[in-house]
């Protein structure tokens, strides 16, 4: 029943892993959430846990990236209840984007509307600093100009269309939601929004690259989320999505910095405190403010 074909899963494979999770706890979530590099501690605000170990999961990947526990957690925010992946994948891994992306289409068969995913990236805005936190509003996947689409591949309709619409990714009314929670939390000073580029990794970008990229138009860069925002709005899901400015990108030759996933975790350990505040109290409000989740 648990097959791993070459191309990817099929729905069946799918929906055995969701039967599967949804047999172990009575928490049906509404909302999903991916923490990123270092980003983990966000779990830790979901009461009344039930956790598996992605080792323990039919068909699932395993974390090989520090700053990624490998852990799926049910749970409650405020009595709302939520999923949380402490630890996702990467194109750089060696897994194919069929299988980063299958946690998404899980998300989907347990009956989630809404996912938030949250990465640490490099800041390219030169108006940004270490510790910004920033909206993601659109993305440019770098990977998916050489074909690299986690979609690519039989189209199976009980997911989505051949052809989804990518303009609207990100949900606009989440991120004005997302705004006025910051706002309201005192968090406006390091409260930005922007553009995200994904790149394959692992090897950080050079200092041509980052400039390319800025001009480009993108506002910071790192190594997941559009894979996993594409997939979830194929089948149908609302997204959400930030980035924790982790790291300056370095973009000019007379530059000392050099980026290092050390401090790609520090900066996520001092930002924890004000990212669990934002995003549970996003969540919480979801549904409050419409009627998608
Ligand atoms: O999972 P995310 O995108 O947060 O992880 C970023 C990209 C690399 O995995 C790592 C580099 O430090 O952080
Ligand atoms: N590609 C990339 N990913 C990151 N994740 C955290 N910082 C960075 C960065 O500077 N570049």
């Amino acid at each position: 029943m648990f097959s791993e074909p070459n191309g990817g899963y099929s729905y069946e494979d799918c929906k055995a892993t969701a039967d599967w999770l949804l047999s172990q706890t009575d928490i049906r979530p509404l909302v999903g959430i991916v923490c990123g590099s270092g980003l983990g501690g966000l779990a830790n605000m979901l009461k009344d846990q039930v956790v598996f170990n992605y080792k323990d999961i039919p068909n699932f990947p395993q974390s090989t990236v520090h700053g990624h526990a490998g852990r799926l957690v049910f749970g409650t925010l405020k009595g709302r209840p939520c999923i949380c992946m402490q630890g996702r994948f990467h194109i750089y891994e060696g897994y194919p984007l069929q299988k980063i992306t299958l946690p998404i289409r899980i998300f989907k068969l347990l009956g989630v509307k809404t996912v938030v995913l949250t990465n640490a990236a490099g800041g390219l805005n030169q108006d940004y600093k270490v510790g910004d936190v920033m909206i993601i509003k659109d993305h440019i996947n770098m990977p998916g100009f050489a074909g690299n689409n986690p979609l690519v591949g039989p189209n199976d309709e009980r997911f989505g269309v051949r052809f989804p619409c990518m303009s609207d990714a990100y949900d606009r009314e989440l991120q004005q939601l997302a705004m006025d929670v910051g706002l309201e939390l005192g968090y406006g000073d390091f409260l930005k929004e922007g553009v995200y580029c994904v790149l394959g990794g692992p090897s950080f970008e050079t200092i041509a690259e980052c400039r390319m990229l800025h001009r480009m138009g993108a506002d910071a860069v790192g190594m997941s989320t559009v894979h996993e925002a594409i997939t979830a709005r194929h089948c149908g899901m609302r997204v959400f999505a930030l980035s924790l400015i982790t790291n300056q990108a370095v973009m000019d030759y007379e530059s000392k910095e050099k980026a290092n996933h050390e401090e790609v975790l520090q900066t996520g350990k001092d930002r924890a405190m004000q990212l669990e505040q934002l995003v549970s109290t996003i969540v919480t409000r979801i549904e409050h403010s419409n009627n998608y989740a």
